[in-house]
């Protein structure tokens, strides 16, 4: 791919809002060339009184130009930010739904490879930073280089000795502020990865927190935790102290243009070569030079960041999306079908070996078999989470790779292990099955799912708020939202993962009852441990070591299944363990 230059590629992220800042930088240059006039007036005041200038009008005349100038100048730069920060925000917001949009369309391995903290400090904190380079830099930047820059131009008009002069002491400023920034670009990626490596331990550990209290890890884990914040701390020290020096020369230096001026302008003056008029207004427009440059050199730092910023953002915007299809496809029929599906998390280890099944639609499927043998995994490249490495994966006779994934997640209603519950209420937390249901439709889910009652029994009902900030519930109380949530989904597919795992045997029946009205009609697979829930299923694959080891019903695997009879065996001694 061609390299483009960051601010380039910025601007190309503002894409609707570019007329905004285009109109800021305008302002802000007007804004600048209005802001020269108190310079000419003050030039023109000190000649004037030079001369004996009497007439009180005359410098009446230019306090009223320098006193325009100045008011101008403030309204315009005023309105140039305003302009530019409205455009910003729009952008900002633009580029982060960007990214979430994104995300969906990424292998869930990318993301669940990226740590939590980092991917935040990515969407929230680098973007925010991208306030300073957009809403101030394009407006600020131009004109605190334009107005040095047209006041050189009518300096060499005048003089181009004087212009000269005043530049001198400048390039030895800047030269200063380069040394600096040179290795900017290099350092600014540095502080990155250390807040975001201290961002990583931070999440974790307080998302750890349970297990860091339950193994007494209080001390180790917040070791881990403390030395990246000081690492952190010590390396942003480190990189200023670097800094201080050569700043500090640049600060000192750059404003020193009468060095220069004076005694040269002085020589020149009594040498009869320049007229007075001209070294009093060099010295006065001279001073308008030094203090924008300044202050233009306070963004060079910003314009280095948006390289590292604006490289996170598009690693995540071009990352490679799930290969599927644009146009909705036509389903014949509902069945699945495996042919030499073979799959790994990551490239250098495979998973699944040369998976071949047919899932008949309408039918349950349980998966069985040792844990880690790859029962979940086969589940969720059939919900389209993954993609398979090799082989296929037919859904009505269309490869799943063909399906556009918004069409492919229709058909598929994921009861999972995690059931995720987002910092919402009850009701908005099942409504996600179908945003458009009604509040009745999500009320009768629940009774369906069994926990009407106990939704009924919180202080707020159905507006209760769950999730991370929310009230805490219990396993089986999130399994049976989770349960009412994928009724609600209606999908055509049911994949149930380990969906009894948290309930006690009070619940259990409420809840077979709430999957038998979730899976009525519906093509079943559910991931279970517990054989005795599953003697029924049509049909009960038996997985170990990535492989199909073989498929039949309970009775059939009983009688031709070694494994499946250990199973079963191992199944039915725990549950005579469990009621003796
Ligand atoms: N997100 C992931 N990234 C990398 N490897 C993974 C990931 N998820 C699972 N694995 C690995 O893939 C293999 C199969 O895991 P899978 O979860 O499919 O097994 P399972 O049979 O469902 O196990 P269990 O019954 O314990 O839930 C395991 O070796 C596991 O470590």
């Amino acid at each position: 791919m061609k390299q483009q230059s960051p601010m380039l590629r910025l601007w190309e992220l503002g894409e609707g809002q570019q007329g905004g800042l285009k109109r800021a930088v305008l302002s802000a240059v007007v804004g600048v060339l209005f802001g020269m006039l108190p310079y000419f007036a003050a030039a023109q005041i000190i000649l004037g009184l030079l001369k004996g200038e009497q007439s009180m009008q005359y410098y009446l005349i230019w306090c009223v130009v320098a006193l325009v100038g100045f008011l101008l100048r403030a309204t315009l730069y005023s309105l140039a930010l305003s302009q530019s920060h409205k455009a910003t925000f729009a952008i900002l917001k633009s580029i982060r739904e960007r990214v979430l949009e994104k995300l969906p369309k990424m292998p869930l391995g990318t993301i669940l490879d990226t740590s939590s903290g980092q991917m935040k400090q990515i969407i929230v904190d680098q973007v925010e930073s991208m306030e300073r380079p957009l809403a101030h830099l394009l407006p600020e930047m131009t004109a605190n280089v334009l107005g040095p820059v047209c006041i050189l131009i009518y300096l060499f008009v005048l003089d181009w000795r004087m212009a000269l002069l005043s530049m001198v002491s400048i390039p030895v400023g800047m030269a200063f502020m380069m040394a600096v920034m040179a290795g900017y670009g290099k350092q600014y990626e540095g502080s990155v990865k250390t807040t975001q490596a201290m961002n990583s331990a931070i999440v974790e550990y307080i998302g750890g927190i349970e297990v860091i209290k339950a193994f007494n890890q209080g001390k180790q884990s917040y070791a881990r935790f403390s030395d990246s914040v000081k690492a952190n701390a010590s390396y942003f020290y480190h990189w200023m102290k670097s800094c201080q020096m050569p700043v500090s020369l640049a600060r000192a230096i750059s404003p020193t243009t009468m060095i220069t001026i004076l005694p040269v302008g002085w020589l020149l003056y009594t040498g009869g070569s320049l007229p007075i008029e001209t070294f009093i207004t060099t010295i006065v427009l001279s001073l308008g030079i030094a203090g924008p440059l300044l202050a233009a050199m306070d963004f060079v730092d910003s314009l280095a960041k948006v390289g590292t910023i604006v490289g996170s953002v598009d690693a995540i915007l071009n990352g490679a999306e799930q290969d599927h299809g644009e146009a909705s496809v036509e389903f014949r029929g509902r069945d699945i079908k495996l042919s030499h599906v073979s799959f790994g998390y990551h490239a250098d280890k495979e998973v699944l070996h040369d998976v071949s099944l047919t899932i008949p639609a309408g039918s349950m499927t349980a998966f069985v078999g040792p844990s880690g043998s790859g029962k979940s995994t086969i589940a969720k490249l059939i919900a389209g989470f993954w993609d398979v490495t090799s082989g296929s994966i037919t859904l009505g006779g269309q490869d799943l790779k063909r399906v556009p994934l918004k069409q492919l997640y229709d058909q598929v209603a994921f009861v999972s292990q995690d059931n995720y519950l987002f910092d919402e209420s009850i009701r908005e937390n099942i409504r996600m099955g179908r945003p458009a249901a009604t509040d009745a439709e999500v009320e009768a889910v629940a009774k369906a799912a069994g926990c009407d009652a106990f939704i009924r029994g919180l202080e707020r009902g159905y507006d209760t708020v769950v999730g991370g900030g929310g009230a805490h519930l219990s396993g089986g109380e999130r399994q049976r939202i989770a349960i009412a949530r994928a009724m609600l989904k209606d999908a055509p597919i049911v994949v149930l993962d380990e969906a009894t795992a948290y309930i006690d045997p009070e619940n259990e029946a409420v809840v077979q009852q709430a999957v038998g009205k979730l899976v009525a009609g519906k093509t079943v697979l559910v991931i279970a441990h517990r054989l005795s829930t599953i003697t029924g299923a049509d049909q009960i694959v038996v997985v170990n070591g990535g492989r199909i080891q073989d498929a039949g019903t309970h009775e059939e695997l009983l009688k031709n299944c070694p494994l499946y009879q250990e199973m079963w065996r191992a199944h039915m001694g725990a549950k005579e363990g469990e009621q003796a």
